[in-house]
């Protein structure tokens, strides 16, 4: 990736020659980690101005240490499936920085999780977490286990065995896992009763994403979507533009997609599109999200089933064939790099407005590129979904004052976190001149409290 766009005078040249070292570093230590290159490369880039203006970051090291993580640790876990039959998968957790607070960030259940994947999301989490406000560092982990078509039982034998090992690394005070791709309220029922089993205790602080009736938050299965909306809503509104009577393309259809969906609609779009591994929706009259909440949360089945009980619409096999679908604003909400520059051009083409980022990584560094050369709106993954997160920290907080608030109370807090992430990204827009550039402010107003701390906390 070239990292010297942002160059122009000496200093910002000093600036340019210290974060390619940074970077070759990087590429060297996780020789073939490509996510992980690809995450710290984006974020490096967006960072030449601030250190052009406060060297101080430079000289305290903070990038050699903030790129490597604090812990990463690897297990193997056997489980033995509904036929006797032994089997192993690996379990990673990555406990990236604890500058802010205790690790925090999801578990991904999917057959792509490595450690280029969980360092790439371990990385991105610690300055997503820092955006929030809350007092939380950066962690992510999973396994290359792969949920579709497992029964309940092997589900259950697999979070069992999952748990055994990684209970030696968290706690509620240490470390503190949720969720993420193939992990939802089942699996972390699973791996919360065998934490309290190995434990000995009911420490409900230590996983979030819990069941309501055993100290989960209410408003937790909608915070990512939700907050998604929210961030978009003050994107669109400093423009001028609103999410009512827009069209709306998302793909996926997960937690993330399918919440999204629901507060767009409340607001008056038209959703006209989403997606999961397999293929796509389309359903020029709107799509009905009672259907997809059926198909895909109550029966675990396919998008394409949609059209059965819809036949107006139609289903087209392939992920990325959604992009072309004309829109005023698209989500991508699925998974990483599932929208490239081909589909940004495209999109930019059909004259998309805003573009903002529910799912990690889902615009590669070309599509960005595209959106910001043609002053599209765009709101970076860091800010845009980080209402999950910050939901999961007021489920923390509830679970050490042993109360629940009311679902209107939590999502309250939730719109004013991400009011709050827009305008601390529009003020770091402004003191950087960064204008129409939420992906670099974002990561600078993410690293500066992150660096902060790390400098008042000495090298450790
Ligand atoms: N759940 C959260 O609270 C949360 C918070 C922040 C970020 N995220 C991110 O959001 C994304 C989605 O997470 P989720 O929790 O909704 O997971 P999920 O497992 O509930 O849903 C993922 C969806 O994406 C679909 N999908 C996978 N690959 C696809 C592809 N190439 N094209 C189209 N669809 C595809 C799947 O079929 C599924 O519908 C991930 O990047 C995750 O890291 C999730």
């Amino acid at each position: 990736m070239n990292l010297t766009k942002a160059m122009s005078t000496d200093n910002t040249k000093r600036v340019h020659d210290y974060l390619d070292e940074i970077y070759t570093t990087v590429v060297k230590r996780n020789y073939s980690e490509k996510e992980f290159h690809q995450a710290v490369a984006l974020f490096l880039r967006s960072l030449v101005p601030l250190l052009a203006k406060y060297p101080i970051y430079m000289e305290k090291g903070i990038l050699e240490q903030i790129t490597e993580p604090e812990r990463l640790i690897t297990f193997r876990v056997p489980w033995v499936d509904d036929n006797g039959k032994t089997r192993v998968n690996r379990g990673l957790r990555v406990q990236f920085n604890s500058a802010l607070g205790p690790y925090k960030g999801g578990l991904r259940f999917h057959p792509s999780v490595d450690s280029s994947i969980i360092k790439f999301l371990g990385f991105e989490q610690t300055f997503k977490n820092s955006l929030t406000g809350q007092p939380i560092g950066g962690g992510k982990g999973g396994a290359d286990f792969d949920p579709k078509g497992k029964s309940d039982n092997e589900i259950m034998r697999f979070c069992q065995s999952f748990m055994m090992e990684l209970s030696k690394y968290i706690g509620p005070n240490v470390d503190i896992p949720a969720g993420d791709i193939g992990v939802g309220a089942r699996e972390i029922g699973y791996m919360f009763g065998q934490y309290k089993k190995i434990r000995g205790a009911f420490e409900a602080g230590v996983l979030t994403g819990k069941g309501i009736g055993y100290g989960g938050s209410l408003g937790r299965t909608e915070s990512t979507g939700y907050g998604t909306i929210y961030f978009l809503q003050e994107m669109l509104k400093d423009s001028g533009f609103s999410l009512k009577g827009s069209t709306v393309v998302v793909s996926g259809s997960g937690n993330v997609s399918i919440y999204a969906m629901e507060k767009a609609m409340e607001l008056g779009a038209r959703i006209v599109a989403c997606s999961d591994s397999n293929g796509y929706i389309y359903d020029s009259n709107g799509i009905n999200l009672e259907t997809v909440k059926q198909i895909k949360e109550v029966n675990a089945g396919r998008i394409s089933e949609y059209v059965n009980k819809h036949p107006e619409a139609s289903y087209s096999e392939g992920c990325s064939g959604i992009w072309t679908i004309p829109c005023d604003v698209a989500l991508p909400c699925a998974t990483q790099n599932e929208l490239d520059e081909q589909a940004a051009l495209t999109l930019v083409r059909n004259n998309v407005k805003a573009v903002a980022e529910g799912a990690n990584m889902p615009s590669t560094p070309e599509a960005i590129d595209v959106f910001l050369e043609n002053k599209v709106l765009f709101g970076p993954a860091k800010a845009v979904n980080a209402g999950g997160v910050a939901v999961s920290s007021l489920e923390m907080s509830q679970n050490s004052m042993r109360l629940s608030w009311t679902f209107e109370e939590v999502d309250e807090k939730l719109h004013e976190i991400m009011k709050n992430i827009y305008q601390n990204c529009i003020d770091a827009a402004e003191e950087f001149e960064l204008e129409g550039n939420l992906e670099a402010a974002a990561n600078i107003a993410g690293f500066r409290k992150v660096a902060d701390a790390m400098i008042a906390q000495g090298v450790v």
